[in-house]
């Protein structure tokens, strides 16, 4: 039998600076309002159409809900290669990023015939019955600093931007379960996700972008005792640092974290959004 195709597709890492949680009857109306930034740094998914779906991340056998029930919802059975130079559970969007990336190349590969629209609704539904993720899949397909006005999937949520990019550094500490914070939390996330959001957007700049994300941390009391020291020592310097919903990781536009005498990965704004390669 002849090698079947295969494709690749690329999605950004997308970090939630602040969030609500909006639940609704249809998995693909519920979501999350807030703000985050996609990044270059992301995942790249290679779908292979085989007799029997395997995934592997970073070279090791794994599984992922949200892809399973991606190709489920296709109808296709793949070898799934991710490959993530983000580490997985820290609040860089990965599930929905896997979930993306697998729609997208197991569309190209298998040859279907979805729209950009309809691969997103999908990968955002395997995301929100996975339990990992609300609004990471929309803002990871649109790219740059992306506010979530209203939640779900095309055509129910709606999105805007805040114009630029540029460097952006994190410092990734360690894990946070988001089921877990999701079904915990979801009032005070939304009360402050809220508060936040109106802050944002009378005045939707990246500055403000970092305010309202700061401010949403210290309304939630997500942040651990290692967190919360560094986002003093940034602020210490003039700087503003946040924590990445939903991860032990702190992150910050251009020198903030390395002035503060820290030396964090750097990537940068991801202009584009996800896309085939
Ligand atoms: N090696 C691994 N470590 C952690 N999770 C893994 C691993 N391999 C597969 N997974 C799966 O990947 C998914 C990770 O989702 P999770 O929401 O925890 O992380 P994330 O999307 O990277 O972060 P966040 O949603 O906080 O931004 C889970 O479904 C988990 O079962
Ligand atoms: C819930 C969440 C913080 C998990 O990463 C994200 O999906 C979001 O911003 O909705």
């Amino acid at each position: 039998m002849p090698d079947r195709a295969a494709a690749t597709a690329f999605v950004p890492g997308h970090v939630t600076g602040l969030f609500t949680v909006d639940r609704r009857e249809a998995p693909a109306e519920t979501g999350s309002r807030g703000a985050g930034l996609t990044l270059e740094a992301g995942v790249e998914v290679t779908c292979q159409p085989a007799d029997r779906t395997t995934i592997t991340l970073d070279g090791a056998p794994t599984s992922v809900e949200s892809v399973s029930r991606v190709l489920d919802a296709l109808g296709v059975e793949a070898t799934v290669e991710v490959s993530t130079d983000l580490p997985i559970g820290r609040g860089f969007g990965l599930s929905g990023g896997m979930a993306l990336g697998t729609a997208l190349a197991a569309n190209e590969a298998a040859g279907l015939a979805h729209t950009m629209n309809e691969l997103v609704s999908v990968a955002h539904v395997a995301d929100v019955e996975a339990g990992t993720g609300l609004g990471d899949v929309v803002a990871q397909a649109r790219g740059g600093i992306v506010i979530r006005e209203s939640p779900g999937a095309p055509p129910h949520g709606a999105l805007d931007g805040i114009p630029g990019g540029g460097r952006v550094e994190y410092l990734a500490l360690g894990e946070l379960s988001t089921p877990d914070v999701l079904t915990e939390h979801p009032d005070v996330l939304t009360r402050a996700g809220t508060a936040a959001l109106e802050r944002l957007q009378e005045r939707p700049t990246r500055s403000q972008f970092m305010q309202s994300a700061r401010q949403f941390t210290a309304d939630v009391g997500l942040a651990t005792a290692r967190v919360e020291s560094i986002l003093a020592a940034v602020e210490e310097t003039g700087g503003v640092g946040s924590m990445a919903m939903l991860g032990e990781t702190v992150f910050g536009f251009g020198t903030a974290l390395s002035d503060a005498g820290y030396e964090p990965q750097v990537t940068r704004v991801d202009p584009a959004g996800a896309r085939i390669e």
